[in-house]
């Protein structure tokens, strides 16, 4: 029997199907019940409603900020509007067009998205570059006419509106299937809602933003070369700042992370535009100001969120997503994880800490570390606060880069490798405040976990209930399933090494317990190497195999518990002090 969250995607998945049907039956009617006006106002909304589906690839799906998308939309229309001028064949003309606006969009993500640039460094870039293009268009006379521009004959207004929403259909209709209903749209969708998360389950934010802003300027490219013979003068406006703006008001009014959103905000400023915009003339721009200031602070969702908030409960909306997430599965199926092969091992160090040195500016954090933990061995770092756990942590797990010293994981020296390079080695990690997906479901949270997984697993009972959790969103869960999960979704992915900080903090004392007992068995039965930053200490008594004290950013002892207890220094500076 299927599930309730499965019928629920099952049933979405039908009204998209549905929905997508009335728009081509609608489409198709379209020239017999409009007048020629309304049916080129109708063929101008398509051709910006395709340029705003295009933008909302960057912005709505992947986060990432463009100001100045117009760029990309220029550049696709004068691609026509020049080909036409000396002739040049269309087959020619689409593809060099849409490899320039992806070539120039893969420097500016290259530039604007590396790891550590803010978010505002993409806006600036783009915006520079729409004023760029825009110059371009009006300085180089022989090649667009300057500010004059280049007129585009189109071939009659119903020919041009069947072209038209043709082109829009099949290529709305390729970027779904091909792209976000794969593999990459599903990574989209994890970076979006956790990209913290999903660096650790090796995806890379990145490359995933890049691929995402590149496909986007090359559908705004196409755009543009619909929107030249539809428009018919293509003039520098047609990459400049302004269009840049207003194909934001589109996608803010009618929706983001939507296609119907992008369309329905198109048509509505568009047709609004001309209807409106005839009564009260340029107050028409005051207005769709006005609207855009109101949407992005009362309804950040656009109207398409607003519809969908009082159409759909929260849980529904996730299962909305489930056309990218692999349908989630109670059991996974294949080999288990190999158990502690000691015969494999051959001596090389699960994790190894060479000097490790950490400053936030004038202040050392960790003042030269040197440890090694061996391949299946539990390891508890203790110590007062303040010592410096979890900043190690972050070190060994790339969120944080060290000031000086080597970090080697399975004898591979990572010190340099980002958080996702490292998740290759099969390096998993856990975080003192949860780290999931809180939009979905916490079968869809494993679900994406799995789809990423390093190495096939068998999960513990007490974590693959999970799979079949589908009804609720993870934001739903008390603290301790929300552990449970994000060590569900980290374990069922198939690391080597584990980091956990602070696994039990704020759990009841039976939770701790079940906890441990969890842990225990990951290392028993998976052969995981586990270290855990810990202040409960029956828990550290059930786990570590061995316990290491950290105290002023130095290790202080490292032994079994009665031993490292027994220490005068670490009575002193930790057992004393809680
Ligand atoms: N990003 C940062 N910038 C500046 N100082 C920081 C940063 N992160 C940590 N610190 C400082 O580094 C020191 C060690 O912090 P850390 O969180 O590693 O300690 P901890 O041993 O994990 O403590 P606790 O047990 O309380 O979690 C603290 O003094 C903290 O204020």
């Amino acid at each position: 029997m299927l599930s309730a969250g499965r019928l629920t995607a099952a049933r979405v998945e039908r009204r998209h199907v549905g929905a997508l049907g009335v728009a081509v039956v609608a489409l198709a009617a379209a020239p017999f019940v409009l007048t020629s006006y309304p049916l080129s106002l109708l063929t101008l909304s398509l051709a910006y409603g395709l340029f705003a589906f295009g933008l909302d690839l960057a912005w709505g799906r992947a986060g990432v900020i463009s100001i100045g998308h117009a760029a990309f939309f220029g550049v696709g229309a004068y691609g026509i509007a020049i080909a036409a001028k000396h002739d040049v064949s269309l087959l020619l003309a689409v593809p060099v067009t849409v490899v320039l606006a992806m070539g120039v969009a893969l420097a500016v993500g290259l530039a604007g998205l590396r790891q550590g640039t803010s978010p505002s460094t993409m806006a600036v870039l783009t915006l520079a570059l729409t004023l760029l293009v825009d110059q371009a268009a009006r300085s180089l006379l022989s090649l667009t006419n300057g500010s004059n521009g280049l007129y585009v004959g189109s071939g009659g207004i119903v020919g041009t509106y069947y072209d038209v929403a043709a082109v829009v259909l099949g290529t709305v209709t390729v970027v779904w299937v091909v792209a976000l209903r794969g593999r990459f749209g599903r990574r989209l969708l994890a970076v979006r809602v956790n990209e913290v998360r999903s660096q650790h389950l090796g995806v890379d934010p990145q490359r995933v933003k890049i691929t995402a802003f590149v496909l986007s300027a090359a559908v705004a490219a196409v755009a543009g070369m619909i929107a030249a013979p539809v428009v018919g003068l293509v003039a520098p406006g047609m990459a400049g700042v302004v269009m840049s703006t207003q194909v934001l008001v589109f996608l803010a009014v009618g929706g983001r992370g939507s296609i119907a959103g992008a369309f329905l905000g198109a048509a509505l400023v568009t047709i609004g535009q001309e209807y409106l915009g005839a009564a009260i003339g340029s107050w028409y721009l005051f207005v769709v100001g006005v609207v855009f200031v109101l949407v992005v602070r009362f309804a950040p969702g656009g109207l398409t969120g607003l519809v969908t908030a009082r159409l759909r409960r929260p849980v529904e909306q996730a299962a909305a997503q489930g056309a990218v997430i692999p349908v989630p599965v109670a059991e996974p199926t294949g080999a288990p994880h190999p158990p502690p092969d000691r015969a494999r091992d051959d001596g090389t160090p699960a994790l190894e800490v060479r000097g490790l040195v950490k400053s936030f500016g004038a202040m050392p954090v960790i003042r030269g570390i040197d440890l090694t933990i061996a391949r299946g061995e539990v390891v508890c770092l203790i110590g007062p606060n303040g010592a410096g756990k979890t900043t190690l942590l972050n070190l060994v797990a790339g969120d944080l880069p060290p000031t000086a010293g080597q970090i080697l994981v399975d004898g591979r020296d990572v010190t340099h490798w980002s958080p996702h390079h490292r998740a290759t080695l099969g390096l998993g990690r856990l975080f003192q405040t949860p780290s999931i997906y809180p939009e979905l479901t916490p079968a869809q949270n494993l679900a994406l976990a799995q789809a990423e997984a390093h190495q096939s697993v068998r999960l513990p009972a007490e974590l693959s209930r999970f799979a079949d959790v589908d009804d609720v969103l993870t934001t739903d869960l008390s603290l301790a399933d929300q552990r449970a999960l994000e060590l569900a979704l980290t374990i069922a992915w198939g690391p080597e090494i584990v980091l956990l900080d602070e696994p039990a903090a704020g759990l009841s004392h039976a939770d701790s317990t079940r906890l441990a007992h969890i842990l225990r068995s990951i290392s028993r039965d998976l052969g995981c190497t586990l270290v855990v930053v810990e202040h409960d200490m029956d828990i550290v008594k059930q786990l570590g195999d061995r316990v290491v004290v950290l105290a002023e950013g130095r290790v202080l002892v490292s032994g079994d518990m009665d031993s490292v207890s027994s220490h005068d220094e670490v009575r002193a500076a930790y057992i004393g002090a809680v």
